[in-house]
């Protein structure tokens, strides 16, 4: 699905910079590494998203005639660098995690190598991009969590930050799990099932609720969800809803999915009291449905309160990521390459988190072989090859005395980076959404209940490879003895 031209989406400093590039006839190749430091919402990992957004930006870089003439005018930008800016497109390789992988703090997500001028302009969009749906798809993903399975639609279009937000967080929101979305203009985009039931003005807009739920029963035979609490859940929204499906039942006309939806009040109360009555009445396999401000955590505390919900819609809390407002992903410069090397670069900072891994780079999942759940990533070297039936020793980077030793035999490995741009090219087609999205179940599948839990998780291990360890602390050293002198 293509998009406009967002070549001006980017900080004004990218294009001073690039200028500065420009007229230094610095435009060597670098690698620009794509990571984030910590989870959102206290996630024990997160799922990256928006990928195919990426492809289509960097596919459609390119400065308009209008947007030469925009920047001329702001009186910074001499002909020559507007000139070649007239001529400008993608020219590199670019590596990524693929949509909807489960990642971990540290890891190249997504890897530039390319002249600098491109990889410096390109920074903000992408991390605008990914920054967005993996935060939106890491929120859903805990939501649906919570839910044990029951679905989950995707409600937050109308409270979502603008249009870009709804409409790109609910495409995250399906990937991180959600069944499909009442953002009709997101479903039609990305093929994802439209789904929703109605709202309290069509029962306000009838004489009364019976002829609204019957109305509404007659023209939606194949999908008859009641919303309840309009004036009273238990005295008159469930008795007229139980009364309309007791008519449909006698016309013989069942329809094949109903239910009920609760919006307001004890949702644990009300849903149990809700589904005695509907069981007494003959309805044992109507839904529940219910929303109201709902979150991972609140969804995990009606489960908990026994609550007889059995479909969650989730808007606000999941389309903001309110308790967690943005995803901390970074564009850090990690090597320069000289001829055919690459020349590792370092970011020092008093917070040991803080310092980039440098050279050029790769990310390695290990395995546990018997139960094909995650024991580690390993962030290498590019050039390093590992071969599985060979014995692993990886260490912790922080706290390096933590060894573990895998046997050889005992472990399967997996690149995660693949290549998506190759000399300026588009190499990969992005998978079709719900695709996305049962890649990401398996995804999930992969990491123990310990790490999905929603509070306190246990940390997956991100490790580095000896020869990235070593590196690392060489630049240091001599870095640190430059300062000294
Ligand atoms: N059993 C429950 N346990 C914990 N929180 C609940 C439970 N039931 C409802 N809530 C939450 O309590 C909050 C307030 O609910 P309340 O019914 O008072 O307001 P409301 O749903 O906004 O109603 P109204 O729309 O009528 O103002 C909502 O966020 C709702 O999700
Ligand atoms: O609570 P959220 O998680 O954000 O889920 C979406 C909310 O949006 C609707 O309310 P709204 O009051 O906007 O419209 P309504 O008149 O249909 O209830 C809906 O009834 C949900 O309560
Ligand atoms: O279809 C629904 O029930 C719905 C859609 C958007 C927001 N709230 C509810």
């Amino acid at each position: 699905m293509g998009r406009e031209n967002l070549t001006l989406l980017t900080d004004f400093y990218e294009l001073t910079m690039m200028q500065g590039y420009y007229k230094n006839k610095t435009n060597e190749t670098v690698v620009f590494d794509v990571f984030y430091r910590n989870n959102p919402s206290g996630s024990g990992y997160s799922i990256c998203a928006g990928l195919e957004q990426v492809i289509d930006y960097i596919k459609n870089l390119c400065f308009m005639e209008e947007d030469i003439s925009y920047l001329r005018s702001l009186g910074m930008f001499e002909e020559d660098f507007l000139e070649y800016l007239k001529g400008f497109h993608f020219t590199g390789d670019i590596y990524a995690v693929e949509e909807g992988t489960v990642v971990f703090p540290m890891e190249p997500l997504l890897k530039v190598i390319a002249p600098i001028m491109e990889a410096q302009l390109i920074e903000t969009a992408i991390l605008n991009i990914i920054n967005h749906q993996s935060l939106i798809a890491t929120k859903a993903s805990r939501v649906c969590y919570a839910a044990k399975g029951e679905p989950v639609m995707e409600f937050g279009l109308r409270r979502a930050q603008g249009p870009d937000a709804g409409i790109y967080g609910a495409r995250a929101a399906v990937i991180g799990g959600c069944v499909g979305t009442s953002n009709v203009l997101t479903a039609k985009m990305f093929d994802v099932p439209a789904l929703g039931t109605h709202a309290h003005s069509w029962i306000m807009s009838f004489e009364d609720e019976i002829t609204a739920f019957r109305e509404y029963a007659q023209l939606y035979p194949q999908n008859t969800t009641l919303l309840v609490d309009t004036y009273d859940t238990l005295r008159s929204g469930m008795p007229n809803a139980i009364k309309v499906f007791s008519e449909l039942k006698e016309a013989g006309k069942m329809p094949l999915k109903y239910g009920i939806r609760l919006d307001s009040g004890d949702l644990a109360y009300l849903s149990k009291k809700a589904r005695k009555m509907l069981n007494e009445a003959g309805f044992p396999d109507a839904v529940i449905v219910a929303s109201s401000d709902l979150d991972e955590y609140l969804i995990d505390s009606l489960k908990t309160q026994g609550a007889a919900i059995n479909s969650w819609g989730v808007g606000t809390n999941l389309i903001t990521s309110k308790d967690c407002p943005a995803f901390g992903g970074v564009y850090k410069l990690a090597a320069i390459k000289k001829g055919n090397e690459f020349i590792p670069k370092i970011k020092l900072s008093e917070n040991q988190w803080k310092i980039t891994n440098p050279g050029n780079k790769t990310i390695y999942r290990i395995y546990d072989k018997e139960t094909g759940k995650i024991k580690a990533d390993l962030i290498s070297m590019a050039y390093e090859v590992y071969k599985e039936e060979y014995p692993l020793k990886i260490f912790d980077p922080m706290a390096t005395w933590k060894k573990t030793y895998l046997k050889g035999g005992s472990y399967t490995l997996r690149e995660l980076l693949v290549p998506i741009f190759a000399g300026g090219k588009c190499v990969y087609e992005s998978p079709n959404v719900m695709d996305i999205r049962a890649y990401c179940q398996r995804e999930l599948d992969t990491l123990w209940d310990e790490t999905r839990r929603l509070v306190n998780p246990h940390d997956v291990y991100v490790d580095l490879s000896n020869d990235l360890y070593q590196l690392k602390h060489s630049l240091l050293d001599t870095i640190n003895v430059a300062g000294n002198n």
